[in-house]
Parts: C-alpha cells; structure tokens; sequence
C-alpha cells in the first residue's frame, strides 16, 4: 500500500518524516511511503518573529490544505508547532516517543569576548542549570517570546536579539552578528545529528520547554482507514503528557503572543506538570501533579493556579 506523507521541506522536518516511515516500515515493510513536500508561510516568512506574523499554525496551515485535498494520507509535524485547534475533519493519530525536552545553548566560539566560555560545563544533561558560561550583558539570538522572557528573568542583563530560520542560517547569524550563544531546540539538533554543537543543556525548571517540545506529531483524516496502522506509532506516555501541556495552553489562551511553556513528565505512574506563563510582564511558575487518567483536568487546574497566584 502506498502513503503519501506531508513534511515540509527542512532538513529538521525530513529527518523527522523519516523517523515516521521507518517506525511505519518495521511495522509493515510492504509499505510503499512517498514524501511530498510542502512549503509553509512559516517558511517563506523568515524575516520576522513568529509572534508577529501570526504565530501558532503558519507551519501547519498548508499541510493541512493537502490533507483535506486528499494530496496526502499523513502529515509529520513537529508538536510545538501545532496550533490549539485542528482544521475541521483533522486529527492527530499518532504523538511519537518524545526525544529530549529542553533548550540548549550553542555558544559563539568566535566571539570577542572570549571569556563567555570560561565557566561554561560542557557537561550534556544534568544539573548544570544555571548559565554560568554567559557574561553579564550578554547578546543571545532567538524569536522566542518564551525564551525571551525566561532569559531576562534569569538575567535581565542580558541583550536577547531576534533570529529566525532553520539551524544553519540562525547559526550562520549567530557568527556574522557577533552574538554570544543563541538557544534552540535540543532535540532538533539531536535529531540532526548536530548535538555536538550544544554547549549546555538547560534543565527544564530553569527554562520551561514549549508545549510539545521534542515530540512528532502524524495527523491524518478523521475516519480514513488508515487510522489502525498510524496509531499503532503512539506512545501513550508522550501522549498523555502532550495532551496535559496543551490544556494548559489552552485554559491561557495559548498563542505565540504571549510566552508560555510546560512540560509533562510521568513519574511513578502519576503526571507530574510544570507550567510557566508572563502575564503583564511578570512571570509565573508553578507545578502539579495527579493522575495519568485526566491530563486536560490537571493542565487545567494548573492554569488556573498560576492565574491566581495559588500555584507553588
Ligand atoms: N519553532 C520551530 C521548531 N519547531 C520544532 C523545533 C525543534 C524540534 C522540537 O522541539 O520538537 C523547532 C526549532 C527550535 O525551536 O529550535
């Protein structure tokens, strides 16, 4: 049987559309899996920040034209950048095994100010959580509302200045500007193949990771029969706590206008969620846990807690 699978055309949503079709293939080898690639408004317009032109949705919006169209049988995404709602007549069958969660730092080795490397721990996981590697005043690049507002938080100091576009050009920025490190995704990198690039891993408490980080998304036509085989690609767990960080989002309002993080993990068979949002400039943290059964219920409560100022 043939499907026909939707991915944008970067390196990063290729990599990732082929760690769909070879979960797709060792389940059925017979499965004959044709990329179509698909450019996004998010593509085209690198220029500007993703909250400025519209945010959440513009990597999806085409994609999801060619589903409805029946150009496609599936769609790969990368979860964060799904919009809170699906187009009418989608669904999300599968949520892949998340890789790893947090942010990280690639640090200019070029830079002038040698010294931002003096105490950076090259130490990939673990408890390194501060950034100790950045100087005061530091320029870091990224778009980001949500790492934006963790940085100054961590750091008011620090000079955050804007960076789109896909991994080389936003590391080619990094160099021709002068900056001292910019952040991005680890688990991007990791799966490009360019985790050796990573300076520090941030833990996820000191920057709380975007909704969905680290996680594939397949979405495909309610009722299409394919339904059965592409759900065989779920992992619960990630499901589970994919579902927890969006009702979170949600219950906000949830946009890229406003910066918002969680992140979801099982633990002894409980979810336990830590959530973060800046409201009129003030950021806000807070954690919860309960049970594996109602992970819109606790997104929900945490929400709420963090609004009101309850939540610990
Ligand atoms: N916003 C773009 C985007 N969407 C998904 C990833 C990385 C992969 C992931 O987090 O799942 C990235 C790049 C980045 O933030 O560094």
């Amino acid at each position: 049987m043939k499907i026909r699978i939707g991915s944008r055309a970067s390196h990063l949503a290729l990599a990732q559309t082929q760690i769909v079709i070879d979960a797709l293939k060792s389940i059925d080898n017979s499965l004959d899996c044709e990329i179509v690639k698909i450019s996004t408004r998010g593509d085209r317009w690198v220029d500007r920040p993703l909250s400025e032109i519209g945010g959440k949705g513009l990597f999806v919006k085409e994609i999801e034209r060619a589903l409805l169209d029946g150009e496609i049988d599936i769609a790969v995404h990368s979860m964060k950048d799904m919009p809170a709602e699906l187009a009418d007549g989608l669904c999300i069958a599968a949520v892949l095994k998340r890789e790893d969660p947090r942010d990280a730092l690639i640090y200019n080795n070029a830079s002038a100010d040698k010294k931002i490397l003096a105490n950076s721990t090259m130490e990939h996981g673990g408890a390194n959580n501060q950034l100790k590697g950045l100087r005061p005043g530091a320029r870091i690049g990224t778009s980001s509302l949500r790492r934006t507002a963790q940085l100054k938080n961590l750091d008011s100091s620090f000079e955050v200045v804007p960076l789109r576009g896909n991994v080389d050009t936003r590391l080619k920025k990094m160099k021709e500007q002068g900056l001292d490190a910019i952040i991005l995704a680890a688990a991007g990198l990791k799966r490009l193949g360019m985790d050796n690039i990573i300076s520090q891993y941030i833990s996820v408490d000191i920057m709380v990771p975007a909704v969905g980080q680290g996680a594939i998304a397949v979405e495909m036509r309610d009722g299409d029969p394919l339904y059965d085989t592409i759900r065989l690609l779920n992992h619960r767990e990630t499901e589970i706590c994919v579902r927890a960080e969006r009702a979170f989002m949600n219950e906000l309002g949830g946009s890229c206008r406003v910066p918002i993080g969680a992140y979801a993990e099982v633990i002894d068979g409980d979810i336990s969620l830590l959530g973060m949002y800046q409201l009129d400039g003030k950021l806000k943290k807070g954690k919860i846990a309960g049970k594996i059964d109602e992970p819109e219920i606790l997104g929900i409560k945490l929400a709420k807690q963090i609004v009101s100022g309850t939540s610990i």
